[in-house]
């Protein structure tokens, strides 16, 4: 395949979203391709290769250039701030960034501990709260950490408020709002900017008719 475009995609819950909205943007992707368990996928009608990997690790293949475009959680693209363009915000996978904990449990005065995926994202929100604070990473069920012990607070997505809820933990603050991006290397953006730009006009206007036709950038 000549000049084909790679595209790193997030396995898991922002695929399915990602994959219909490229198929809204007039991409023919076959349908086989929504439960595979090929982690690259040629789809030589449309020039295209998709890698599917970790939504954590979309941004490492495109920031060395393996792929040249990737599909990312901000949150993601927070954490671990990576040297790509943030080109178009997808209006997919919506939540947010909150720290959480049990009801009537103020924060420790010493130290107190906060478990998250994100200890990038957690560290910079306390310190400019100007509050010295100890992070144990973890690499899921972050809801645990405070009903057993292990944490005063949680940073975490949100996104129904169903997790917290069912495990009777409250929100004290919210962070940021979280949707997917489009990401691109920027050297593949100088070397195949006609396919990125097309790329991004096909999301871009797909995104934009969901939203009954407003602009988006
Ligand atoms: N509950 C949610 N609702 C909507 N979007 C979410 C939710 N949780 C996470 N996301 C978004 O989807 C992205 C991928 O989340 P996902 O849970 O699939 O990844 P992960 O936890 O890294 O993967 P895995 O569960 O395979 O370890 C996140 O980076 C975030 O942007
Ligand atoms: O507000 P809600 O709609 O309940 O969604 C929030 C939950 O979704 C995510 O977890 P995920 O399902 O990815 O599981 P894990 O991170 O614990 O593996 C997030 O880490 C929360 O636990």
């Amino acid at each position: 395949m000549n000049n084909v475009l790679t595209i790193a995609m997030p396995k898991g819950r922002i695929f399915e979203e990602a994959a219909e909205l490229l198929r809204e943007a007039g991409y023919k992707l076959p349908p086989e391709l929504d439960d595979s368990r090929k982690l690259i996928l040629d789809i030589p009608e449309e020039n295209l290769r998709f890698f599917l990997a970790k939504p954590m690790d979309v941004s490492t293949y495109v920031e060395h250039g393996v792929a040249d475009a990737g599909i990312a959680g901000k949150d993601v693209l927070l954490e671990e701030e990576r040297d790509v363009y943030e080109v178009l915000d997808l209006q997919i996978s919506s939540c947010y960034l909150a720290v959480a904990g049990l009801p009537d449990h103020p924060m420790s005065d010493v130290a107190p501990r906060i478990a998250t995926k994100y200890p990038n994202i957690a560290s910079s929100y306390f310190r400019e709260q100007g509050e010295q604070v100890e992070i144990i990473k973890l690499n899921g069920s972050i809801e645990l950490a405070p009903m057993i012990g292990l944490a005063d607070r949680i940073v975490d997505i949100v996104s129904t408020g169903r997790t917290l809820k069912e495990n009777g933990l409250i929100e004290y603050e919210q962070i940021c709002d979280v949707t997917s991006r489009l990401i691109v290397n920027p050297v593949s953006y100088r070397m195949k900017d006609l396919q990125i730009d097309e790329l991004a006009e096909r999301l871009s206007k797909a995104v934009s008719s969901r939203q009954g036709g407003k602009t988006v950038g």
